[in-house]
């Protein structure tokens, strides 16, 4: 948000025209959510609290019944005249929460910087009891905007109306869990950012000048667990590449027969030219054989997806060609990440360690570059949360890679697909189950 504030003063934007804004857009949502019942709103004393005020002028205005409980008068100019607009009495926070169709939290926003006291959660919590839905503005007051962490929130909101941007407590957890159904009123800014939510881009379908090797070959490294690799390589073969060459699996061949098997042959398989991107790490063990096949794959400059495995093999290792890793929260611990519950700066922090993308994976998936480029995709379809599920993720992102994606587009088209085929898929879908038939878009 403080993006945001910079954007409105660049684009010339008064920030009263934008609590204005703020303040009118949550008056209409409370109007319809309330049909014709008494609405809540409790004011902060910052500009959360200002489009509170806000609100409630505009309510009035529209003949809804609307009370505010406020908490410490406003400290900033704008809140003041806020409260001012509105002119009506402002309750204390502690008063006697009375049954209301909706209330509207505006206690804190953006500029929350340490966790509620037992004070101010246990109001919120009482007011949010008598309620009968909740309107958060910008974010649920106890939430830490830039990563989603609970300082103390007590309340699930029904509907959050996020002001200019989405902010990140919107997308991770467990913030994203607190929303309900987010929706965003921009305010008529145009706010640039380098993170954004993932998004899928645009995959060309095969043209009359296609063939195999154009449309990417990958080898996929396998090692000690088989099956990991086998379903990698089949997420590569039917997310649209070319050739998938399966390196050093010891399984007997299965469906689909147009996975070409090879041995291992110390390395030699992977040496083909025409091999456009190296999986390597799905069920690869971690004894001297996994470290050999690491090196091998890095050693041939080719684009790489490591997965599993292979982190915990990486060391000090920066990369020197594309490389996409793809850990979940604990390998991600173990490759040194940090343990802070900011999800992206530790994302972005371990991108630039490696020198490569960085999946950081789980019910938000955060993918960060070295030079800190953020793309979030989230929330994930929880039904993912089952063995092998990662090494199709990254049996994908490998045939992005092969078709000629830079890393991190391939990494967000990996994560897109994956999610498009848990969405296609009956609940309790399996790993083996995203692979049967085609992943394309
Ligand atoms: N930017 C824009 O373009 C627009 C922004 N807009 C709106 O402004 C919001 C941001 O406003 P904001 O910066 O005034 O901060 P806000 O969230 O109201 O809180 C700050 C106050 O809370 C206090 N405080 C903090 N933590 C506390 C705690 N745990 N317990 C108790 N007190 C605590 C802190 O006091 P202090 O730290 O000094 O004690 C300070 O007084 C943003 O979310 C959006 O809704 C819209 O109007 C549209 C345009
Ligand atoms: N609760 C969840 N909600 C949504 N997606 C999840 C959840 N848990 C895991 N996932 C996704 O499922 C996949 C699991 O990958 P991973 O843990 O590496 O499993 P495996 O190693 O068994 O393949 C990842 O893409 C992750 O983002
Ligand atoms: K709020």
């Amino acid at each position: 948000m403080r993006e945001a504030e910079q954007a409105a003063a660049l684009a010339g934007t008064p920030l009263d025209r934008l609590m204005d804004r703020a303040g009118h857009a949550l008056a209409r949502l409370a109007f319809r959510m309330a049909a014709g019942r008494p609405v809540h709103i409790l004011a902060g004393p910052g500009n959360n609290g200002g489009d509170g005020y806000v609100a409630a002028h505009y309510l009035a205005a529209m003949g809804a019944t609307v009370t505010v409980s406020g908490h410490a008068a406003p400290v900033t100019d704008l809140a003041r005249q806020a409260a001012a607009r509105w002119g009506r009495g402002t309750d204390s926070l502690d008063r006697a929460p009375v049954a209301t169709a909706v209330l509207v939290d505006c206690l804190f926003g953006t500029g929350l910087n340490r966790p509620l006291d037992q004070y101010l959660s246990g109001a919120l919590s009482r007011h949010a009891a008598s309620a009968a839905r909740i309107i958060a503005a910008d974010v649920p007051s106890g939430l830490a905007t830039d990563s989603g962490a609970d300082l103390g929130c007590p309340i699930h909101a029904d509907v959050t109306l996020a002001f200019g941007a989405l902010k990140p407590a919107h997308l991770l957890f467990p913030g994203a869990s607190r929303m309900g159904r987010v929706m965003l009123d921009d305010l008529g800014l145009t706010i640039t950012s380098h993170q954004t939510t993932a998004v899928m881009p645009f995959l060309p379908e095969p043209g009359f000048a296609s063939h195999k090797y154009a449309r990417g070959l990958v080898a996929v490294v396998a090692g000690k667990m088989a099956g990991a690799a086998e379903l990698a390589a089949r997420a590569a073969l039917r997310s649209g590449a070319g050739y998938v060459r399966l390196i050093g699996s010891a399984l007997p061949p299965s469906p689909p027969l147009a996975i070409v098997r090879q041995g291992w042959r110390d390395g030699a398989a992977i040496l083909d030219d025409r091999i456009g991107a190296i999986l390597v790490g799905c069920g690869l063990g971690q004894g001297e054989d996994a470290h050999a096949r690491l090196d091998a794959a890095r050693a041939t400059g080719k684009p790489l997806v490591v997965d599993a495995d292979a982190l915990g093999l990486l060391g000090e290792t920066r990369f020197d060609q594309p490389a996409i890793l793809t850990p979940h929260a604990g390998e991600f611990a173990r490759m040194g990440g940090a343990v802070v519950p900011d999800k992206i700066s530790a994302t972005v922090q371990l991108a630039d360690r490696y020198n490569a993308v960085l999946v950081h994976k789980g019910p938000d998936t955060v993918i960060a570059t070295p030079d800190g480029r953020v793309a979030i995709a989230s929330p994930g379809n929880s039904w993912l949360s089952t063995a092998g599920t990662g090494d199709v993720l990254a049996g994908i992102a490998a045939a992005m890679l092969a078709r000629g994606l830079p890393a991190f587009e391939a990494a967000q088209a990996a994560v897109m697909l994956q999610q498009r085929a848990a969405e296609r898929s009956e609940k309790g879908f399996v790993a083996d189950d995203l692979v049967k038939g085609s992943l394309w878009p």
